[in-house]
């Protein structure tokens, strides 16, 4: 038997494609992408919420969709918990009878006693029985959440965003909660998140999502190295993903003005809708660095920044440095000859030039 998660879907929602594969053994799966990439609706799959097109869903061998063969389990047989960005509890009600109102979906014999303790003990609640949901921060009330989830005894739990609507302070006291989670409930968990700090801490498996697509998919560690949202120094070649939006067009020389916070960015492009939100990626190796603006060069762009951060690309011994440069807040990758470095005089906060040679569009 094939354990874990094997996905392969296709559906249409309007305009928007979902077009996704997606295998995971267990632990906890980030899916992670930028907002409208179709996140949310790959956890509705799971879920049972949507019903695709074409595909199947199967969870440690057993198909809960599968369209050729006419499977669909609907969502209440699925035994898949569901926490959302916000808690939805129910005001009226105690957290004690919050939590119970789960057990009630469990199925019947298996819920007993002890599993309220330990879903209390795992998830730091158990002071907590007596008071109703307005009466509990926004961090506990998710943990109430989790726990009602939990004791539905799901086989699988879908996490949308569920520190999405805490605060940093929050947010902190609910992270060990989850890792105790994924470490201790034996229970595997499909986390929706775009926060890449969270993703970095909690994930065992790492999907990205763009544009509908799982355009990468396996273990965090390996997933994470090659993903450039932040610089990663060190990693084979680190890259920069700066977002913008699409300015004015150029016909006459099929260019593109993207609008950036690191200023603007011109793009051999037509056709790109204006307004529309946009990310532009630009590989360390294609940026180079000068001390002052270049007159009498081919590169259309050059950014304004400071050095922020500097770090040897390879092992100790390596001829090249990643520079990570802070260009009006967003970051910019730079990989430079340490003779470069030495040569340009750089430092952390020095002043720089950055002469991008190419840039590709990442979301048309
Ligand atoms: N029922 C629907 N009809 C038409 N379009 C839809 C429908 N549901 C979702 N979409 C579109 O599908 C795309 C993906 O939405 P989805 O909510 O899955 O993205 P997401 O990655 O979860 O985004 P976010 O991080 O903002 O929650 C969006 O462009 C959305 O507008």
């Amino acid at each position: 038997m094939t354990t874990g998660l094997d996905i392969v879907v296709q559906h249409r929602l309007g305009a928007f494609t979902l077009d996704a594969t997606l295998r995971s053994q267990g632990g906890l799966t980030a899916l992670y992408g930028p907002s409208g990439s179709g996140k949310t609706s790959l956890v509705n799959v799971i879920a049972g919420l949507i019903r695709p097109e074409a595909g199947h869903v199967r969870h440690d061998g057993e198909a809960l969709f599968d369209r050729a063969g006419g499977v669909f389990v609907p969502p209440h047989r699925r035994r898949i918990g569901y926490v959302f960005q916000e808690a939805r509890l129910f005001p009226h009600l105690s957290v004690r009878r919050n939590l119970l109102f789960g057990r009630w979906f469990a199925p019947r014999g298996k819920a007993d006693r002890t599993d309220l303790a330990a879903v209390l003990d795992l998830l730091g609640i158990g002071h907590l029985l007596a008071r109703r949901p307005g009466d509990l921060s926004g961090g506990e009330r998710q943990r109430v959440a989790i726990g009602r989830a939990l004791l539905a005894r799901p086989r699988l739990l879908l996490m949308d965003e569920p520190l999405a609507s805490l605060d940093e302070a929050r947010k902190a006291e609910i992270l060990p909660y989850i890792e105790r989670l994924r470490d201790e409930a034996g229970i595997p968990i499909v986390y929706v998140s775009h926060a890449l700090a969270e993703v970095a801490r909690l994930a065992t498996t790492v999907a990205i999502i763009e544009a509908g697509r799982v355009t990468a998919c396996g273990p965090a560690a390996t997933i994470l190295s090659r993903l450039d949202l932040a610089l990663r120094p060190g990693s084979p070649e680190p890259s920069s993903l700066i977002e913008g939006f699409v300015g004015t067009v150029d016909p006459a020389f099929g260019l593109t003005r993207i609008e950036t916070r690191a200023g603007a960015i011109e793009v051999a492009r037509t056709g790109l809708r204006p307004g529309k939100a946009i990310r532009v990626r630009i590989l360390a190796g294609d940026v180079m660095i000068a001390l002052a603006p270049v007159a009498g060069i081919s590169a259309l762009n050059q950014l304004h920044g400071t050095v922020a951060e500097i770090a040897p690309s390879g092992g100790d011994g390596s001829g090249t440095v990643d520079l990570g440069i802070d260009c009006g807040g967003e970051r910019l990758a730079a990989r430079l000859t340490r003779k470069s470095l030495v040569t340009l005089g750089l430092g952390l906060g020095s002043p720089v030039v950055a002469i991008v040679k190419s840039v590709s569009i990442e979301t048309p």
